[in-house]
């Protein structure tokens, strides 16, 4: 059973932006969450040598903060943030003690990425020079990886639209956990699985997530 939404994208993709949305939803639905941007519990100086993105920090501070929020009755969490590789999703599960983490990909279009870090960064040119060819980078990164349970498209203008189309994957998603296990599909597999296990997605994921 899926409990975790990991939004992973490169920079600028809009992943705290979709988990404010997601939020919205879930506070909806009665689902007791919490959303945790990892970028900011691993923001520190100086950062290791080896470790520029403060990794492991970030993943001591997230092990911490998720026994007090399960404490206080949160059962699921929405993470906005970075995995490049497969090997640190089990790490993430057991930081949160997941029963279940549904790692969606947030992908959205070059001309748009660099539109919205512009703006982000339109009050310093050395930030958003940084930001841009990390952005670039990265989306590179993850295209490699491709570590996912599922894709979303985060291009469009409209936050809430983008977090109901996660929400619909993370519900077609939990209905098969139980048959996947929470395998996580590299490229050749997903198109496989796309075509057999797709078709039922919109009736199913919507009958049971619409909100
Ligand atoms: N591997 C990896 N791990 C974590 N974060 C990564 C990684 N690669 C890039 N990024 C993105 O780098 C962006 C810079 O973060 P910050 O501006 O917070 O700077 S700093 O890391 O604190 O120095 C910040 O960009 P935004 O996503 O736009 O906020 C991070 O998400
Ligand atoms: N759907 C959207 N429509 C318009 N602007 C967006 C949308 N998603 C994100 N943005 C804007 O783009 C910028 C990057 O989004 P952000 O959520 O910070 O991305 P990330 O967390 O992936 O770096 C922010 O300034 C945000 O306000």
């Amino acid at each position: 059973m899926i409990d975790t939404v990991f939004l992973n994208g490169t920079v600028g993709a809009g992943k705290s932006t979709i988990a404010a949305a997601l939020s919205v939803l879930m506070t909806e639905s009665g689902r007791h969450h919490a959303v945790i941007d990892l970028d900011h519990i691993r923001r520190a100086w100086p950062t290791p040598e080896g470790d520029r993105f403060n990794h492991e920090l970030e993943l001591l501070n997230l092990r911490d903060l998720v026994v007090n929020y399960r404490n206080a009755g949160i059962e699921h969490f929405v993470l906005a943030g970075v995995v490049e590789q497969a090997t640190e999703v089990p790490r993430y599960e057991a930081a949160l003690k997941s029963r279940g983490l549904l790692l969606c990909r947030l992908d959205t279009d070059g001309a748009t990425l660099i539109r919205r870090l512009s703006l982000r960064h339109a009050d310093n040119p050395t930030e958003l020079a940084w930001h841009l060819r990390r952005a670039g980078e990265l989306a590179a990164v993850l295209q490699r990886a491709a570590i996912y349970h599922v894709v979303v498209d985060a291009s469009g203008d409209a936050p809430m639209a983008t977090a109901r189309e996660v929400m619909h994957c993370g519900s077609f998603y939990d209905q098969c956990w139980a048959t996947f296990a929470g395998k996580i599909w590299h490229e050749s597999e997903h198109h496989e699985i796309q075509r057999t296990l797709f078709l039922p997605r919109t009736s199913a994921m919507r009958a049971h997530f619409d909100v």
